[in-house]
């Protein structure tokens, strides 16, 4: 479960919903009581929610901010919501900061946000709303993967959908994936029954697709399995 610095739920409520792996997302505040992803040195442009003027509802509020003085967000101009964030994000965010993290913490820090080979690891694009036309994350996975041998798990990220997605994540390397929407959107439609069934679905199409691939185990799923466009050239002489 990953839990976002803008949700509207505290660390401690989220961590106390159950057992399972707990990732906390950090932002770049310009403070430094806080450190940015990779992904984030500064905030993009939601149109949707600059033309929606979109702020949270009244009922909710930043679990994690409860200090920061939200009185400030312009609730009539744009996204209030976004302009507000993106004055307190530290632009110049860069890897040293990360040296800076690693050093004021024991916990085990993965990036968020890497498209190409350079770091360890969250292959993500931001589900594509950060930056248009930045490739598909499924496509930069196995580059990312070979460049990192091993030393570190690799995730991914974006437009995950059926379990035959999530196959073809780990045949390409993938440690885990991690999804976006599909939980979002499930737990609008159906609250806490949509978001079980939605991962219920996927379950069940995974297992599915190791069966019919005949994979009885995680370790089974191997790049054999798949055929990505890049190799088309390769075997192309073979057909
Ligand atoms: C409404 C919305 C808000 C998001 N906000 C953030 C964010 O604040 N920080 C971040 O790193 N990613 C953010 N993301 C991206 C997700 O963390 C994740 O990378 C992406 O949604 C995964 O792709 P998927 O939605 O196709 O599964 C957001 C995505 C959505 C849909």
């Amino acid at each position: 479960m990953t839990l976002s610095s803008f949700a509207t739920s505290s660390v401690e409520e989220v961590a106390s919903t159950g057992p399972g792996i707990h990732f906390f997302q950090l932002y770049g505040w310009a403070s430094r009581q806080l450190l940015s992803f990779v992904d984030t040195p500064r905030l993009y442009q939601i149109e949707a929610d600059i033309k929606n003027r979109f702020s949270l509802p009244s009922h909710l509020t930043l679990k994690n901010f409860e200090g920061l003085d939200l009185g400030k967000i312009d609730k009539t101009n744009d996204s209030g919501l976004t302009a507000y964030f993106a004055e307190q994000i530290d632009q110049s965010l860069n890897w040293k900061d990360l040296k800076w993290l690693q050093m004021i913490t024991h916990l085990p820090i993965l990036l968020k946000g890497v498209l190409t080979a350079e770091d360890g690891i969250i292959v993500s694009n931001h589900g594509a709303r950060q930056l248009d036309y930045v490739p598909a994350t499924i496509m930069a996975l196995e580059e990312v993967v070979k460049a990192v041998q091993g030393r570190v798990p690799v995730f991914l990220d974006g437009g995950v959908r059926r379990g035959t997605d999530v196959f073809k994540a780990l045949a390409l390397g993938a440690s885990g994936v991690f999804i976006g929407r599909p939980v979002v959107f499930s737990l609008a439609a159906n609250g806490e029954a949509g978001v079980r069934k939605v991962l219920q679905m996927l379950r069940d199409e995974f297992e599915l697709t190791m069966a019919l691939s005949g994979c009885c185990s995680l370790k089974e799923i191997t790049r054999n399995h798949i055929v990505a466009p890049w190799d088309l050239s390769r075997i192309a002489p073979r057909l």
